[in-house]
């Protein structure tokens, strides 16, 4: 993780590019998020599991992708996909691993702070950790905390968006 990649008027510029996009509810079987998504690159469609091609990504998200695999010692050319996200009062998102078509997950913060709840199933029961995201910060999930590690956001009552790219693996890939 590192703290204050982006200044205030940057992140400012983010958050109202985030809110013009045609964000959606995240929607899931009979279950409809309180979070608002939009993706560019690739589209995961968790309510059709279908892993398509999506729009390119706009001029806007191109700086701030470069900056994110500069963080994360990749190329901006890996980062092939970017969610952007809103969660308004009352949204969160439960615990997952991202979908496994993709590999690296780089995800930065903007708006307000949100405590990023990890586990990993245990013999005993889960190993648990937990990581203040400050806004304008960034984290990168790889190796065993992207595999074996599983993530949560709880609901918070104060507004947050976020944009997290993303790697394919051999498995995107080949699909
Ligand atoms: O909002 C965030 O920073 C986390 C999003 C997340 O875990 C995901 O989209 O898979
Ligand atoms: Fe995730």
């Amino acid at each position: 993780m590192r703290d204050d990649v982006l200044t205030g008027a940057q992140e400012a510029a983010l958050i109202s590019h985030i809110d013009g996009s045609d964000l959606s509810p995240f929607r899931f079987q009979q279950w409809e998020g309180k979070r608002l998504t939009y993706s560019y690159g690739w589209n995961y469609d968790f309510e059709h599991v279908r892993f398509a091609p999506a729009e390119p990504m706009p001029d806007w998200l191109l700086d701030v992708r470069a900056r994110a695999a500069a963080f994360a010692g990749l190329s901006a050319d890996d980062l092939v996909q970017a969610l952007l996200i809103r969660y308004d009062p009352g949204a969160g998102i439960g615990w997952h691993k991202d979908r496994p078509v993709f590999e690296h997950v780089v995800g930065i913060s903007l708006g307000s702070k949100a405590v990023l709840r990890l586990r990993r199933r245990t013999a005993a029961g889960f190993d648990r950790a937990k990581v203040t995201l400050a806004p304008r910060s960034i984290y990168h999930l790889s190796g065993e905390v992207r595999h074996a590690w599983e993530h949560s956001i709880a609901p918070m009552d104060v507004p947050r968006w976020s944009i997290t790219f993303r790697s394919l693996s051999d498995k995107g890939r080949a699909a």
